[in-house]
Parts: C-alpha cells; sequence; structure tokens
C-alpha cells in the first residue's frame, strides 16, 4: 500500500497481543495490517485500537485468518500452539514472515511447523528480548567452561496467568547449557521434583517454574560447584522488550529466503 510492511499480529486481546498493536501501530516503519482474535471473542468486529480503550486504529479485529493474512507481509504471532499451527499454514500460504513468540508446543509440534517454513520465513524464539539472546550465549560458554562436578539448575518465574512449565525462555537456557556440554537436553532435563526423588543425577540440567502475581519474567542459570556458585541472571520488567524483538524480526525477514531462523539470526549474535 504505502510500501511498508503490512504486519497482522494475533491473538490482539491477550498481554502480548495489545503490546504488539501499540508497538505496530507506533513504528513508522511498519503498517498494522490485520488483528486477529479466537472465534467468539467480544472484541470480533471491533476497531482494535478501541478495544483496547483508546483511539481508533482503523483496523477491525477478525476471526478469519485465511483471509487477514492472505495479503500481508508478516504475522506476528503469541498465541497457543494449536492456534500458532494454523497460522503457520496460512502464512507459508501468503508467503509472509511469520514471526513466533508462542510457547508450549510440543516436540511433535515444532517438527510440524518445519513445513510450513519450507515456503516462507519463520522466526522462532521462546524468547525474543535482546538480553536473553545474550544469556543464551553466556549459558553456553560458561556450561562449556566449567565441568559436570557443577550443577546446573535453571529457575524461572512468572505471573500466575501463564499456562506452560517451564517457560520457553528456560528451555532456551537449558538447550544452551547442553550444547555447552556436549549433551542433548532431552537426555538430561530433570523438569519435575517431589517427594522421596534420589540424590541429584550427575550431569543433570534441573527447571523449577515460580508462578505468582504479575512477574513479567525472570530466568536464573544456577552453576553450583564445589564451594561456589556462578549464576546468570535475566529479568524482563516491561513486556516491550519482547514486541520490539518481533517487530525486529518481522522487518528482518523480508526479502530472506524461506527458512527457520531465529533471534540470534535475527540480532546477529
Ligand atoms: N517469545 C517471547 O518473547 C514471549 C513469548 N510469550 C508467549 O506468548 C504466548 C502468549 O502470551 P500472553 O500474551 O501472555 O497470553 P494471553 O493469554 O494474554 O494471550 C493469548 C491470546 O491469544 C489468543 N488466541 C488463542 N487462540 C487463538 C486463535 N486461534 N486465534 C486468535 N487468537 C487466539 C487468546 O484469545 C489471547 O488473547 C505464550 O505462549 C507466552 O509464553 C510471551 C511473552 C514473550
Ligand atoms: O508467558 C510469558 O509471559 C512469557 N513467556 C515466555 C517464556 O515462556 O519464556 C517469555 C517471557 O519469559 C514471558
Amino acid at each position: 500500500m504505502d510500501g511498508k510492511p503490512g504486519v497482522v499480529v494475533t491473538g490482539v486481546s491477550g498481554r502480548m497481543g495489545q503490546m504488539l498493536v501499540r508497538e505496530v501501530a507506533g513504528d513508522a516503519r511498519l503498517r498494522l495490517a490485520g488483528a486477529l482474535e479466537r472465534a467468539g471473542h467480544d472484541w470480533v468486529g471491533r476497531d482494535v485500537g478501541a478495544a483496547m480503550g483508546g483511539a481508533d486504529l482503523g483496523v477491525a479485529v477478525r476471526d478469519d485468518p485465511a483471509a487477514v493474512i492472505a495479503g500481508a507481509d508478516a504475522v506476528i504471532d503469541f498465541t497457543a500452539p494449536d492456534a500458532t499451527l494454523g497460522f503457520a499454514a496460512e502464512a507459508a500460504r501468503a508467503g509472509a514472515v511469520h514471526v513466533i513468540g508462542t510457547t508450549g508446543l510440543s516436540e511433535a509440534q515444532i517438527a510440524e511447523l518445519a513445513g510450513a517454513a519450507e515456503t516462507c520465513v519463520q522466526v522462532r524464539a521462546g524468547n525474543m528480548s535482546l538480553g536473553v539472546n545474550l544469556l543464551v550465549g553466556l549459558t553456553r560458554r560458561v556450561a562449556a567452561a566449567l565441568g559436570e562436578g557443577w550443577d546446573i539448575e535453571i529457575v524461572e518465574a512468572h505471573h500466575n496467568r501463564k499456562v506452560d512449565a517451564p517457560s520457553g525462555t528456560a528451555l532456551m537456557l537449558g538447550d544452551a547449557a547442553a550444547a555447552g556440554r556436549g549433551v542433548t537436553l532431552s537426555d538430561v532435563a530433570d523438569r519435575g521434583r517431589d517427594g522421596m526423588t534420589g540424590a541429584r543425577a550427575p550431569g543433570a540440567i534441573g527447571f523449577a517454574a515460580i508462578r505468582g502475581g504479575d512477574i513479567v519474567g525472570e530466568h536464573d542459570v544456577i552453576f553450583a560447584g564445589p564451594g561456589e556458585r556462578v549464576v546468570l541472571r535475566h529479568v524482563a520488567t516491561d513486556r516491550a522488550i519482547f514486541a520490539r524483538g518481533a517487530l525486529a524480526a518481522a522487518l528482518w525477514g523480508q526479502g530472506r529466503p524461506p527458512g527457520q531462523y531465529d533471534m540470534h539470526d535475527v540480532l546477529g549474535l
């Protein structure tokens, strides 16, 4: 229309959806081209700006992804696993950049996404912030430098509405720690302890999840060695950090060859 990439935001009434609508609408490099919510949601049919309690943005909330995504240049999607698989198929049909922030996907669902990425750019990350993506690199390096005598535990804390655990970020950090040690996370992950668990398995990477209040997102990677500990920490205090990463990914993906990418590609880390 005006040369700016047109962006569809999915799940617009959600915590991230609203943040993304605000960021896209306020970004001179992008155009808000569509707003999606699930069928039956009471925002469907309303102007998205007004539904968010602000001024009209001239974009109605709709529940027909195929039609809305058909003409889009990018789809920014922070929703739920099943919904994301559907949006992936539509983004693939449209050749639109699909930025996926949704977490909690199963291994099978992640494998399914690969098919869609044959015809479009797909950028997926459990955390789109610069700080966490830097922490991923640091975690890998520290894990590689410290031997198995150092136990690795990942502790994450989020708000009381979060539905998946461990968080996508915790799993990214776990993958990085495992890669640093030259092992596969699924072989060493310890994702829940309760009762007579026995002693910690040597080489395990443990996860613990705290849920409460309005915590935006906090992650510690603890390396516990004999007589000392190294703790790498990221604290998110504003969801805008995730939205800005997603916008950067939507722009970065324009004109790139189809395939699967992550925020390390986008940020050049
Ligand atoms: N990768 C990252 O940097 C980040 C990822 N997230 C992830 O994003 C996801 C969403 O988080 P929140 O916004 O806090 O959740 P939320 O529950 O506030 O929002 C999800 C929204 O998706 C909508 N939705 C569900 N199914 C849909 C469908 N079929 N079509 C259209 N809309 C649909 C819901 O109605 C809701 O409005 C979660 O998986 C979360 O872990 C959250 C923050 C940062
Ligand atoms: O659900 C959230 O809120 C968040 N989800 C992501 C995750 O699962 O790691 C990213 C961030 O921590 C916020």
